[in-house]
C-alpha cells in the first residue's frame, strides 16, 4: 500500500533514450500544501521526468514515488495522481460530460463527477458541446477535470498555460492555490516559462540538461534578487579601484564599458567617484527580474554543448555578472537540501 503521504519523490533518477541524456541523476521532493513548478527551457527533461512519475517511460535509473510508491504500484492511481500531459487528445464528436463519463466509468466513479468536476473547471455550461468544438482554453480546463475525475491528492500538469487568456491564468492560479493549501494537496506544474507560472507556484525545481540547477521557495529565489547601479564613468579602471580602495566589493566592469556594482547607492558611489576625480556620466538603478535569474540557471543549455555532458552537481550556478556571488544563491535554512530530502551537495 502507499503512504497517503502525497508526497512526490524523484531520486536521482535518469532517462537516456539512445544518445540523448533526456534526464540525467535529478533529484527532488514535492510536499502537499503548495504548488510546485517544474521549470526548465524546451527540451531540459520536464516532460520525460513526469512521463517516468506516470509510469509512462521506464527510467534509465533511479526512481520517481508518489506517496511513496512507484506510480505502477498505487493500487487505483486515478484516485491518487491526477495528470494532464502535452498534447492529450479528446474524441471531437463527444460531449464534454459524455467523455468524462467514459473516464469515470473506466476508473469507477460515479456518473455525477463528470458533473461536479465540469463545474469546478468552469465548463458546466458547456457540458453538452462537442469537445472538437473547444478552443484550446476550453480543451485545457476539460483535461483538468478529467484529472480531477479520482479526486486525487496529487496534481500533475504539464505546462497547463499553454493556451489560457490571462483571466484563465487567473481561475488556474485561483483554482490551484486553493487545492493546494485548503486540501493539503500535492500540485506540480510544468513550464518552460517562469513568468507563466510565477504567479501559480510557491515553490520550484528549476532544471536545465536534465539537471537539477536549482529548488527551493520561489520567494527565496525572489527575495535574493539584488539591484545593482551600472555607472558609464570617464575611466571605467579608475572608478573600480577606488570603489573597490573603498570597501566595496561587488564591482564589475561590463561588456558595454560600464561598471556594475552591487550593494551600494547611487549616493555612495557618486561621493566616491567625485573624490577620486573621476567623471560619472550617467548611473542607472538594475534590478535583477526572476525572468533573467532563470535564464542565467538554464542558459547552460544554450551555451554548453561542447561540455555535454554537464557536470553531475551544479545545484546553483554562478549569479548574473554584477551581482555579489555570497548573495546567490539565498543561503536561509529553507534552502538546505535536507529541506527538500534532495541530493547533497
Ligand atoms: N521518446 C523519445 N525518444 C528520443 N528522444 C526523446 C524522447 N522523448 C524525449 N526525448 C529527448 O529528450 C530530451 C528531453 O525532452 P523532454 O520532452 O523531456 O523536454 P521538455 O523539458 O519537456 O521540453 P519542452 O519544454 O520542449 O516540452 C530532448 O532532447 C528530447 O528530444
Amino acid at each position: 500500500m502507499h503512504d497517503g503521504s502525497g508526497r512526490i519523490v524523484v531520486q536521482n533518477l535518469s532517462k537516456q533514450f539512445g544518445a540523448v541524456n533526456a534526464v540525467q541523476n535529478l533529484s527532488f521532493t514535492v510536499e502537499p500544501g503548495s504548488v510546485t513548478g517544474f521549470l526548465g527551457p524546451n527540451g531540459a527533461g520536464k516532460t520525460t521526468t513526469l512521463r517516468m512519475l506516470l509510469g509512462l517511460v521506464t527510467p534509465t535509473s533511479g526512481m520517481a514515488t508518489i506517496n511513496g510508491r512507484p506510480h505502477s504500484q498505487l493500487g487505483n492511481p486515478a484516485r491518487v495522481v491526477g495528470s494532464v500531459l502535452e498534447n492529450e487528445g479528446f474524441h471531437p464528436g463527444r460531449t464534454a460530460r459524455n467523455h468524462l463519463r467514459v473516464y469515470a466509468a473506466a476508473i469507477g466513479v460515479p456518473d455525477r463527477r463528470a458533473d461536479e468536476v465540469l463545474g469546478l473547471v468552469g465548463l458546466g455550461s458547456a457540458a453538452d458541446r462537442k469537445a472538437g468544438g473547444f478552443s484550446l482554453g476550453m480543451r485545457q480546463r476539460l483535461a483538468l477535470a478529467t484529472a480531477l475525475l479520482g479526486d486525487p491528492q496529487v496534481l500533475v500538469l504539464d505546462e497547463p498555460t499553454n493556451g489560457l487568456d490571462p483571466e484563465g491564468i487567473l481561475w488556474l492560479r485561483n483554482f490551484l492555490r486553493s487545492y493546494a493549501r485548503e486540501q493539503r494537496r500535492t500540485v506540480l506544474v510544468s513550464s518552460h516559462l517562469l513568468n507563466e507560472v510565477e504567479q501559480l507556484i510557491d515553490q520550484v525545481v528549476i532544471i536545465s540538461q536534465g539537471v537539477t540547477r536549482y529548488y527551493g521557495p520561489l520567494e527565496q529565489l525572489r527575495k535574493s534578487q539584488q539591484s545593482r547601479v551600472l555607472v558609464q564613468p570617464a575611466d571605467p579602471s579608475a572608478l573600480v579601484k577606488a570603489l573597490q580602495e573603498n570597501g566595496i566589493t561587488g564591482v564589475s566592469p561590463t561588456p558595454d564599458g560600464r561598471v556594475a556594482v552591487a550593494g551600494s547607492t547611487v549616493q555612495q558611489i557618486g561621493d566616491i567617484a567625485a573624490k577620486a576625480g573621476i567623471a560619472v556620466y550617467g548611473m542607472q538603478e538594475d534590478h535583477a527580474d526572476l525572468e533573467r535569474m532563470f535564464f542565467q540557471l538554464t542558459q547552460a543549455q544554450y551555451t554548453g554543448a561542447p561540455g555535454y555532458p554537464p557536470p553531475q552537481q551544479p545545484q546553483y550556478q554562478g549569479p548574473p555578472p554584477g551581482y555579489p556571488p555570497q548573495q546567490y544563491p539565498p543561503s536561509g535554512p529553507q534552502h538546505q537540501q535536507q529541506h527538500w530530502g534532495g541530493p547533497q551537495q
